[in-house]
């Protein structure tokens, strides 16, 4: 039995924008009390881990312990068939870090054309399929914790498409769509993609009877 959230304040661990916003609307339903990293100016750990899991609890039991709260974090990425799972757990790494109009961000158009040039190197008919991994990790700040792992299939599309998202969402077409993650509403995004699907387990187990949403 893995420990449950009493009602206590969630810190929602993710210095990512995009993030953030997606997990607010997954947790309104559930009427949890949230406060994000950064509202409460916490570091962002290093992530040394070399798999999802690992990075998700490092930077959950982080924030969990400097805030002395439990604390929510998702570790996710994009993994590639025909590269070998890359760039995976290194996701983030691939967009070099950039200042935007003042405030700190990562080149995402630059990653997306890495990724592209590695696939179009193999050829036209290179396969394209893809899947984007999300780890969420509760962490509380005695060290208890609980894991949920979503994934979501779908194919690798150039040029990228849509200005919805954040990330990668231009170039990903989950499976039975047509159009990209950054042609989908917050809401469409989230009746398919991988941290949803996390999130339904973390709700089963966490909610359990009284879930809904
Ligand atoms: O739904 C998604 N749509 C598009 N791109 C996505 C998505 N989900 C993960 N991704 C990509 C971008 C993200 O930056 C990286 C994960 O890296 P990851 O270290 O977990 O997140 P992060 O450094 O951006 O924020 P933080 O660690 O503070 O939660 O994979
Ligand atoms: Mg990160």
């Amino acid at each position: 039995m893995t420990r449950k959230l009493d009602g206590s304040k969630l810190v929602i661990a993710t210095h990512n924008a995009g993030k953030l916003r997606e997990i607010s609307a997954l947790l309104a339903p559930f009427g949890v009390d949230c406060v994000s990293a950064g509202e409460l100016g916490l570091p962002e750990p290093e992530e040394t881990g070399t798999t999802f899991v690992e990075n998700a609890l490092l930077k959950a039991h982080a924030a969990a312990k400097a805030a002395g709260l439990p604390a929510l974090a998702d570790d996710s990425g994009l993994s590639v068939t025909a590269l070998g799972g890359r760039p995976g757990v290194y996701t983030a790494d691939w967009a070099e870090r950039q200042w935007f109009e003042g405030e700190p961000g990562r080149d995402w158009y630059m990653a997306m054309g890495k990724v592209e040039g590695l696939l179009s190197e193999q050829g036209p008919d290179v396969d394209r399929s893809c899947w984007f991994t999300s780890v969420l990790a509760i962490a509380w700040p005695e060290g208890d914790e609980a894991i949920y792992e979503g994934r979501v299939d779908g194919t690798f599309s150039w040029p990228p498409r849509g200005t919805m998202g954040f990330g990668y969402d231009p170039v990903f077409v989950p499976q039975g769509q047509n159009v990209s993650f950054a042609q989908l509403t917050v809401a469409e995004k989230q009746a398919m993609s991988h941290r949803a699907d996390a999130f339904e387990k973390l709700v089963a187990d966490q909610f359990g009877d009284a879930a809904h949403g």
